[in-house]
């Protein structure tokens, strides 16, 4: 049992604890509850590498939590030297509380050890961390950013030497390094003056902003045949977006790109929203008067570090939110019917999604003998494939996405990318606007030829020690008593991806899965709707996935809320 008391004890003894977190421990000498979850754990390596609350506490992001990892990646970066192409190791960082602090401490304990640090002037986008690891081969990359999450978060992700996250093999013995390091063992590292004057840490901004910008848009597949006077409304919620995607979109031609003034400027207390996540679309609230005032054709947000992206379309006279698998579908579909057109799908060609995303892209790929393949959720498992492609030329990777609001294109990074996404979504809109029609229509037409794929995602937000407690028990109890019929469907399938079983359910017969195990079940039905579980590996939640199929718009929408009522309220019964 991790002594939470005895942790919080030595942390208030530590002689040279920072003094503003010795201060904020103070304050809590009578909240157990408190001291215990700041100390109950170590923060752990979760789908996107460190993520938790600003503070002082093992279980909490501070420049002892964010120290210690980077000096065990460190040692891992040196250990695995000899078979690494690269060298050094990019950093960036979001608008974030603290993430300037924490990326230049990064810098420095790397350049103590040694290692070479490029560190960012500013704050950039997640997706151009990735690229600058392959641009300037790198052997290694850090970010620090909390991506979506509120704005008492940060995060520590992780890149390896392809630009990706990286998966449990590394983080594995980042983890091993870490067990061996003390939060508050002493190292002399150099001051930021030397280390620059040294060659350790080099400054970076402008040359890998200009080839970034370049690459990205190397990605448009049409140019005359869009209307570049679509009236795109911006919001960057007060994170890296702003630059790049304006530049981009200015680049490209695009003159009425209208961003929300309010938004606009980097700001880690996120004054105009709790929840800087572009896919709860409340957060869309003063881009939509926007919208109205100018008169918008699309809105499109970017989360704080920019790999996520999700719109809002202006569909006869009314604002429609498009979700992830929307967004995704349409994307790839725009993309392989103007790479068909142009005869530019090469042989071999594959797409890839997570196991919780919709199947829909599985059918629009297939008609367009494009090969999807599923991945465990998280860009690096996503992005995995297309690094493994590069090695054996297997297969030619195009595009990945996930429900989630991430997407990725083409090959020189390897992250989600809300600048190339919004840019892509943005030719796609105006494509369609010069055919007078507009994302909704577009996606319509995909119900139309491939049939009305629907879907909902909900999250039960269950927070600190009791809240990790309760999903755990919900994922025991729901998989020892699951619904076997629900409305008129019958199950046929359960995927258990804890042990990589596929149970079929008439003939009680387990076959083996070759996803990679993870704590997540999936219930198919024999008419193609399906559902799926698992615990969020970011944030404190368990999420329900609800997927259906049918030929007609209403009897899809049946069935996503006959599905989500009855797991919801079977969820609801486990206490
Ligand atoms: O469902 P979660 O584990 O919270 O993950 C949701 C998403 O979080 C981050 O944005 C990751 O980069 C994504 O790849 C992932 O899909």
């Amino acid at each position: 049992m991790y002594d939470y008391m005895k942790k919080y004890k030595d942390w208030i003894a530590e002689e040279g604890l920072d003094s503003d977190l010795r201060k904020e421990l103070e304050t809590l000498r009578d909240d157990e509850g408190e001291i215990k979850d700041r100390f109950y754990q170590d923060l752990g390596f979760g789908t996107a590498g460190l993520r938790g609350k600003l503070g002082a506490g093992t279980n909490r992001m501070n420049r002892y939590v964010v120290g210690r990892a980077t000096r065990a990646l460190g040692r891992v970066i040196q250990k695995h030297r000899s078979e690494l192409e690269g060298e050094g190791v990019a950093i960036a960082y979001d608008c974030r509380i603290m993430s300037p602090e924490f990326a230049e401490e990064c810098a420095l304990i790397l350049a103590g050890m040694g290692i070479k640090a490029f560190l960012f002037e500013s704050l950039r986008p997640t997706p151009e961390l990735s690229f600058a690891v392959r641009y300037l081969k790198c052997a290694a990359g850090i970010n620090i950013t909390a991506s979506h999450n509120p704005k008492i978060y940060n995060g520590y992700k992780v890149y390896w030497e392809s630009g990706a996250q990286i998966k449990s093999d590394i983080a594995d013995q980042i983890l091993e390094e870490i067990s061996h390091i003390g939060l508050f063992e002493q190292f002399s590292n150099p001051t930021m003056e030397d280390a620059v004057a040294s060659g350790l840490v080099e400054i970076i901004g402008d040359e890998i902003d200009e080839a970034f910008y370049e690459k990205t848009m190397s990605v448009s597949l049409r140019d005359e045949e869009v209307d570049k006077d679509i009236k795109i409304i911006y919001t960057p919620f007060n994170g890296a977006g702003n630059i790049p995607v304006r530049t981009v979109l200015k680049r490209m031609g695009y003159a009425n790109v209208f961003v929300v003034r309010e938004q606009e400027e980097p700001d880690g207390t996120f004054p105009t929203i709790d929840y800087p996540n572009p896919e709860d679309h409340a957060a869309f609230a003063l881009a939509e008067e926007l919208a109205l005032r100018v008169g918008g054709d699309i809105l499109i947000a970017t989360d704080p570090d920019c790999d996520r992206v999700a719109a809002e379309i202006v569909h006869k006279g009314e604002i429609v939110a498009l979700n992830g698998n929307q967004v995704g579908v349409l994307l790839m579909h725009y993309m392989l019917s103007s790479m068909k057109e142009k005869n530019l799908i090469p042989e071999k060609a594959a797409v890839v999604k997570s196991i919780v995303t919709s199947e829909m892209g599985t059918a629009i790929a297939e008609s367009y003998g494009v090969r999807m393949f599923n991945v465990l959720t998280g860009f690096k498992n996503i992005c995995a494939l297309p690094n493994e492609w590069d090695k054996t030329k297997e297969w030619n990777y195009i595009f990945g996405y996930e429900e989630s609001i991430g997407y990725n294109i083409g090959s020189y990074l390897r992250d989600k990318d809300g600048v190339a996404s919004v840019l892509m979504l943005s030719e796609a809109a105006g494509y369609y606007k010069k055919q007078g029609k507009t994302l909704i229509d577009a996606m319509e037409d995909l119900y139309v030829r491939y049939g009305y794929y629907l879907d909902n995602t909900v999250s039960l937000v269950l927070e600190g020690i009791e809240g990790q407690a309760r999903i755990k028990r919900m994922m025991e109890s729901y998989r020892k008593g699951y619904p076997l019929h629900i409305g008129d469907s019958s199950l046929v399938e359960v995927t258990d991806y804890r042990n990589s079983s596929v149970l079929d359910v008439k003939t009680g017969e387990t076959t083996a899965c070759t996803i990679e195990k993870t704590d997540a079940v999936r219930f198919s039905f024999d008419d193609g709707c399906w559902y799926a579980l698992r615990p969020s590996g970011t944030e404190p939640k368990i999420k329900l996935y609800v997927y259906s199929k049918a030929a007609a718009r209403e009897n899809a929408e049946k069935k996503v809320k006959e599905i989500e009522r009855e797991v919801l309220e079977l969820l609801d019964r486990i206490e």
